[in-house]
């Protein structure tokens, strides 16, 4: 089939790679001509597992080609996809949606006199698809485009993987049209049999989509709440989290303990849901979303004050390593970054935090170039008195080696984890202490506190 993905950021350029591995043919547009151009190159402008090695491939065969001409766009695709970016209105209250709503305004007019179908695949508040079904009824060629809501769940760091072995799709459409081109672009997913589709209504789509994101926050806050409760009582949230996790009806998944969700996706889309559930009403909905929100909003102070205690007073001019600026391990993506969040706040209280992060320097520098950064972990660690991991990368919490090496370069064996994710075990034997959230502070065996 040939298809279109407009808008090749985060979602829609590891899409594009996905769709041409399917074996369709495919045109990514992009508007930002650099980022157009490095894609178009077969060159990955952020990281993420296995897309490189699929853009690469793809884009030397022709089957994937990047412009920056919806017109190209328009003429060469029978689908699709819209994957722009919503980020959240200046005022927090909602999406922006003007790029969704921008992208399919410019697309309408240039498509050619044959049946067409628009994918959505952004996050977007419920009601946006009816909004577009308007547009696309005022145009004259109404009766020939079909428009579908089909959310994406893919998460950064597995994008390709989630996209080639979804969980389910899920298609919001109200012709057998509209199905009838959904079941053709994911053919060869479908045909693999363990895959559902989920055909159903535009705002189901667009609920079930904000649901799903809801939810993963709701369970992240439970045990960042409980984390808060075994500070107090001295009890272990990692033990609290796995023995609860045993029972199916609660998981292991995504309910690991720390500083608190962040991204270009959770964030955003609990603020647009909570602001948008309680414009309509729903107050249970909006009172436990607002919950959900105010524990993460208190979880970066949290992680300040244990960085805190761990140096044992006040941070004014203490040399901090900080591991990690991406906002999760496996991504480039520094937007909402918790640990740049955590970053800030020992900033603010005087501290001296260099941050050194594997795959997410040059995006953090962009951004945030206020900070001090270091090229190599050897330059991060080199006389702090505190590290700090801020990014669950395993280079910082499953090499054997780091305890050692760092313990050779700090001025005190001080570690604090604020992803919850290091097994004390090594550390403490390199004459550690480890400092968690939720946690008790391990000391090394013989160590007088
Ligand atoms: N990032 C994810 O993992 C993920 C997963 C599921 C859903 N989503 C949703 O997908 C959407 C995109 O997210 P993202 O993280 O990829 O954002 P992003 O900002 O990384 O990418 C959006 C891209 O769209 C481009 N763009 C905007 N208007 C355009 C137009 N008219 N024509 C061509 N290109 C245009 C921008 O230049 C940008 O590169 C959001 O709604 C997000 O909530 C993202
Ligand atoms: O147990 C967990 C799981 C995640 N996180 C944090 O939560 C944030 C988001 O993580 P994750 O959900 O893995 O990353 P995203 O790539 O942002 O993906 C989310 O957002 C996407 C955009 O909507 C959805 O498509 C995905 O299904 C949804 O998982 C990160 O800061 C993580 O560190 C935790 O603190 N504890």
């Amino acid at each position: 089939m040939r298809v279109s993905v407009i808008g090749c950021g985060h979602l829609g350029a590891p899409h594009a790679a996905a769709m041409a591995e399917l074996g369709h043919e495919v045109i990514g547009v992009e508007l930002d001509p650099e980022k157009c151009k490095a894609l178009a190159a077969g060159v990955a402008p952020f990281y993420e597992a296995r897309f490189g090695e699929l853009l690469a491939a793809h884009t030397a065969t022709g089957r994937l080609r990047f412009s920056t001409s919806m017109a190209e766009a328009a003429d060469f695709a029978d689908l699709h996809f819209i994957a722009v970016g919503t980020p959240l209105r200046a005022d927090g209250r909602g999406y922006d949606t003007s790029q969704v709503i921008g992208a399919v305004e410019a697309l309408l007019p240039l498509l050619p006199p044959r049946p067409a179908a628009i994918v959505g695949k952004s996050t977007v508040t419920v009601g946006t698809a009816a909004r577009l079904q308007q547009i696309i009824d005022r145009f004259a060629s109404a009766a020939r485009v079909d428009l579908v809501w089909n959310p994406e769940f893919l998460r950064e760091g597995h994008a390709i993987e989630d996209s080639l072995r979804p969980d389910r799709i899920v298609a919001g459409l109200s012709t057998p049209k509209a199905r009838a081109a959904i079941e053709e672009v994911y053919a060869p997913i479908l045909a693999r049999g363990d895959v559902e589709l989920i055909v159903t209504d535009p705002a189901t789509a667009e609920v079930l989509k904000s649901a799903a994101n809801a939810f993963l926050t709701t369970k992240i806050s439970f045990i960042n709440a409980m984390a808060e409760v075994c500070e107090i009582t001295g009890a272990d949230v990692n033990t609290v989290a796995y023995g609860i996790g045993i029972d199916k009806r609660i998981g292991h998944g995504g309910m690991r303990p720390g500083i608190g969700y962040g991204g270009g996706c959770l964030p955003k889309d609990v603020r647009a849901f909570t602001h948008r559930v309680g414009e309509l009403g729903a107050r249970d909905a909006h009172g436990l979303l607002t919950a959900v929100e105010h524990v993460n909003d208190g979880r970066a102070r949290a992680a300040a004050e244990l960085v805190e205690k761990a140096n044992g007073g006040p941070l004014d001019g203490c040399p901090i390593s900080f591991l990690g600026a991406s906002f999760k391990a496996g991504t480039s993506d520094v937007r909402d970054s918790p640990a740049l969040r955590l970053a800030e706040r020992l900033v603010e209280r005087g501290a001296a935090p260099v941050i050194y992060d594997p795959e997410a320097l040059d995006a953090a520098r962009a951004f945030h170039p206020g900070f001090s950064y270091a090229d190599t972990v050897h330059d991060a660690l080199q006389a702090a008195d505190l590290v700090v991991i801020g990014t669950e990368w395993p280079q910082f919490t499953h090499d054997p080696g780091l305890p050692d090496e760092a313990a050779a370069l700090v001025r005190r064996k001080v570690l604090v984890d604020v992803r919850n994710a290091v097994d004390a075990g090594p550390w403490l034997l390199a004459g550690w202490e480890v400092w968690q959230l939720g946690r008790r502070p391990q000391r090394p065996p013989h160590s007088a506190a």
